[in-house]
């Protein structure tokens, strides 16, 4: 097991999607999120002492970013919780900054947040750092930030391509200040900027000057971590929309305990909804800038109910599965669970304001329309979104594009059309490894925890 594959368990490929026998009944725990762990990483890796993450999330975008710190100089090990029994609460990781290094390489895989993310904190280490992904990556946007962090007196080459692979040249400082960017491609464009301002000489004022801007709990939730770790940010204002400042200052580093990544929750809560049946996802937090917190209400309007208490989340279907017109531009990482729940509904959807995902993991707009319709559907795409008319399902293979929610997606409509296989299921790793067996023991009224043990000695995340 190398630090970048998480080594989830091999699975025939096309999976057989597991038919349900009958409304599930289970709870789930769900593993940590992505968006928090990696912010928490970063912010960690900049702060001016030691913090640690409780629950982090393992998976191939979260240990990209962990490798990506430690090839910057950053300790990152798994440390002993501490606690025994009841009161351990999984697996644990020190995060140890270090003045910042290069020369360095950052695999970035083809995790957004990885490339965004991390070309500013490239900018404060003492040498190059060169970053390349695998092949999607360099077709994602990335030009708000070379040319914003340009802007702020960043020296990156990029053979004036705006995109990966490209090196920053990092000189150990940058004078940061305002800047304009258009993030309307992509929120991590603003995240980004905001993420590693407190150590910029200036802090940043970040304008967007886009039409549309994406993703905005992505952008709290970034606002709102950055607060906790101590840094002073304002957020935009009436009259001055779409303008945030960071001040520059020391980050805390802190002890944080990782929410379960409602996103990845979807899949779990479709089920319930699509077999009539009842799923709870244990820690489900009652506040929360996670975009999987609208599931609540878009799953609530396609056919059900949910109640929250101190077991988690408890969505129960009511049997009937309904379409619905929603714009999904806050929450767009959603969008391929809820194009599978309406696939399945009694009436027509319209998922409106995700042009942006056609620069996703794949094309995600042209990618659930052929798949979909591969099997029967009758999906169209629109200018900013899909048009979705249930129609009766049938048997093949689903393909996956490596993004792993296209195969959470393809998992749901198998549940209830025979014969659904999942091509490249194990794409899953990108955020959630072991995404078969959760299905299976879900199935089977599971009550697994997902949340690995804590190991009996220190080592590497
Ligand atoms: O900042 C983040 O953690 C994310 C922001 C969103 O990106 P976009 O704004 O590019 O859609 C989201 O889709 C992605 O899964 C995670
Ligand atoms: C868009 C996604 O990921 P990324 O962080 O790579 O942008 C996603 O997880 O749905």
């Amino acid at each position: 097991m190398t630090d970048t594959d998480p080594a989830p368990a091999a699975q025939a490929d096309p999976w057989p999607a597991p038919l349900a026998s009958g409304p599930v009944d289970a709870s789930v725990t769900v593993p940590g999120s992505k968006s928090v762990t990696n912010r928490a990483l970063v912010l960690a890796a900049l702060a001016s002492e030691p913090g640690r993450l409780r629950r982090p999330l393992r998976s191939r975008d979260t240990l990209l970013m962990a490798d990506a710190l430690r090839a910057m100089g950053v300790g990152i090990d798994v440390v002993p919780d501490g606690s025994t029994g009841a009161d351990a609460t999984g697996e644990v990781w020190r995060v140890v900054p270090a003045g910042l290094r290069g020369p360095a390489t950052v695999d970035v895989g083809n995790a957004g947040t990885v490339m965004r993310f991390l070309p500013p904190v490239a900018c404060l280490a003492d040498g190059p750092v060169r970053f390349d992904g695998d092949p999607r990556s360099h077709q994602r946007p990335l030009h708000g930030v070379i040319d914003a962090l340009r802007a702020l007196g960043a020296r990156i080459d990029d053979a004036g391509r705006g995109a990966l692979p490209l090196t920053v040249n990092g000189v150990g400082a940058l004078d940061g200040g305002p800047v304009e960017v258009d993030a309307s491609s992509s929120s991590q464009f603003v995240s980004a900027l905001l993420l590693s301002a407190p150590r910029f000489d200036q802090g940043v004022e970040v304008r967007h000057t886009g039409a549309v801007l994406p993703s905005l709990p992505h952008i709290r939730m970034t606002v709102e971590m950055l607060r906790l770790a101590g840094a002073s940010v304002d957020t935009p204002q009436a009259g001055e929309p779409d303008v945030w400042r960071v001040a520059p200052g020391a980050l805390l580093g802190r002890d944080l305990t990782i929410e379960p990544d409602l996103s990845n929750a979807q899949p779990f809560l479709a089920a319930a909804l699509v077999t009539g049946g009842r799923v709870t996802i244990p820690d489900w937090p009652e506040h929360t800038t996670q975009p999987g917190a609208a599931l609540r209400e878009i799953f609530t309007e396609m056919g059900g109910s949910c109640e929250l208490t101190e077991q988690g989340l408890t969505f129960t279907g009511s049997g009937r599965v309904h379409g619905i017109d929603v714009d999904l531009g806050d929450v767009g990482e959603l969008t391929p669970g809820i194009a599978a729940v309406a696939a399945l509904a009694d009436s027509e959807s319209v998922l409106r304001g995700v042009a942006h995902l056609r620069l996703h993991e794949t094309d995600r707009l042209a990618a659930l329309t052929k798949e979909i319709n591969g099997l029967g559907g009758d999906v169209t795409e629109t200018e900013d979104g899909l048009r979705i008319r249930p129609r009766p399902l049938h048997s093949g293979v689903f393909h996956t594009y490596d993004d792993h929610r296209l195969a959470t997606a393809a998992a749901v409509i198998g549940l209830v059309v025979d014969g659904v296989r999942v091509e490249n299921v194990a794409t899953t790793a990108k955020t959630l490894p072991g995404f078969p067996a959760l299905w299976t023991d879900m199935l089977a009224g599971g009550r697994t925890a997902a949340v690995p043990a804590v190991p009996a000695s220190s080592g590497s995340a």
